[in-house]
């Protein structure tokens, strides 16, 4: 069942290529899929549960992540995101239940770095060593090849090869953590917020590093609390609440299903505005001074649109649609849908 208490908002993004997760049913009342069945799992949760004292942080959860995708993990704080991330990586144990990666647990594959690259935060280098030694480091020890300054090129750190880390932003620094987890060719690549702190540029260019990391055949897995952060960069998605997995499959069918019909937003230049929207395709429904109303364009494809055409908005709110999604599972959403005055923001919780 999706929860009551699903709120959701959508930055102002691209669309999602709709691709399907294939997910092991937790109980025939357990959580919803909203995707068909794919191709075989690079990431398998088998009731996975981890208690801290009588708190379950994860609870009995079961699913699946498709090998060759980029499957977001999507939660609000304290959803059980991290603490589920560190059970694949072994960082910490279940307490029933078991996480494998591409069918085995992670120390039963003979070099773990060649198999999963892992950033849960951005702090991984020794701040007195140098960017491209950290990387050469990290590459020695999982026996790769890897060119420490290509990789950085990659990242974006190419200037900052030959610099000691300890003055790296924290942009910078989740970079380098990117460059580090990379430097075993891992099969698998796993990150907990990796846009979160970043810079819009950053933001694109780590998405698409990630883009570029499924298309070379990798499986990325990325938590965040925001969807905003993974609308447009997931084929896939898990949705963890409350140590639960509340439903998975593709991103694409998870947006619209939930889509609102109508986004209203302030804007200091409504007519341009309404003039760009119907040059999309949109329509503006409503205004009233600088609230508009639009329908049929996502946030997302709202929040482009102005952005091209040089429009700031402000306040821009979901409007829930006036009839909730037919289904046993689909009830209304509840609560105000949020996205900040940017639009560059939303959150599920
Ligand atoms: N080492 C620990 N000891 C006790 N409780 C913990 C521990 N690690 C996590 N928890 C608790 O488990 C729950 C899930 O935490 P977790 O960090 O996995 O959530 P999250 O979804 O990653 O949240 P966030 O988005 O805020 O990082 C929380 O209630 C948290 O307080």
């Amino acid at each position: 069942m999706w929860p009551r208490a699903v709120i959701y908002a959508i930055a102002p993004t691209r669309g999602i290529a709709g691709k399907f997760l294939h997910m092991a049913p937790q109980s025939s009342a357990g959580p919803r899929k909203w995707g068909a069945l794919s191709m075989g799992p690079m990431l398998r949760a088998e009731n996975l549960t981890k208690r801290f004292g009588s708190h379950a942080a994860v609870d009995n959860v079961s699913f699946a992540v498709r090998a060759g995708a980029i499957t977001g993990f999507l939660g609000p704080a304290g959803a059980g995101k991290t603490t589920t991330l560190r059970l694949f990586l072994e960082l910490v144990h279940p307490t029933s239940g078991s996480a494998l990666i591409d069918g085995r647990p992670l120390h039963e594959w003979p070099v773990p770095a060649r198999k999963v690259g892992a950033v849960l935060d951005g702090h991984c280098a020794h701040p007195g060593r140098r960017a491209v030694d950290s990387v050469r480091w990290a590459a020695r020890l999982a026996g790769t090849r890897t060119d420490a300054e290509e990789l950085l090129d990659r990242v974006g750190l190419a200037e900052a090869a030959g610099r000691r880390t300890g003055s790296f932003s924290l942009g910078m620094l989740r970079r380098l953590a990117l460059a580090i987890a990379l430097a075993g060719d891992p099969e698998v690549v796993v990150l907990d917020e990796p846009t979160s702190g970043l810079d819009p540029d950053s933001m694109t260019s780590v998405k698409d590093l990630l883009r570029h990391l499924r298309d070379e055949g990798r499986t990325v897995f990325v938590a965040s609390r925001l969807l905003a952060a993974l609308e447009d960069l997931v084929d896939d998605l898990v949705v963890i609440a409350r140590g639960r997995v509340v439903g998975s499959g593709s991103a694409g069918a998870f947006i619209d299903r939930f889509q609102p019909q109508a986004v209203s937003v302030l804007s200091d230049q409504p007519y341009a505005l309404g003039a760009a929207v119907s040059r999309a395709g949109g329509q503006v429904l409503d205004t009233n001074g600088q609230r508009v109303l639009i329908g049929g364009l996502s946030p997302a494809q709202l929040g482009e649109i102005a952005r091209a055409a040089g429009i700031a908005l402000f306040g821009l709110t979901e409007q829930a649609p006036p009839h909730p999604p037919a289904g046993p599972s689909a009830g209304p959403l509840a609560g105000p849908p949020v996205a900040d005055a940017a639009g560059l923001r939303g959150e599920i919780c």
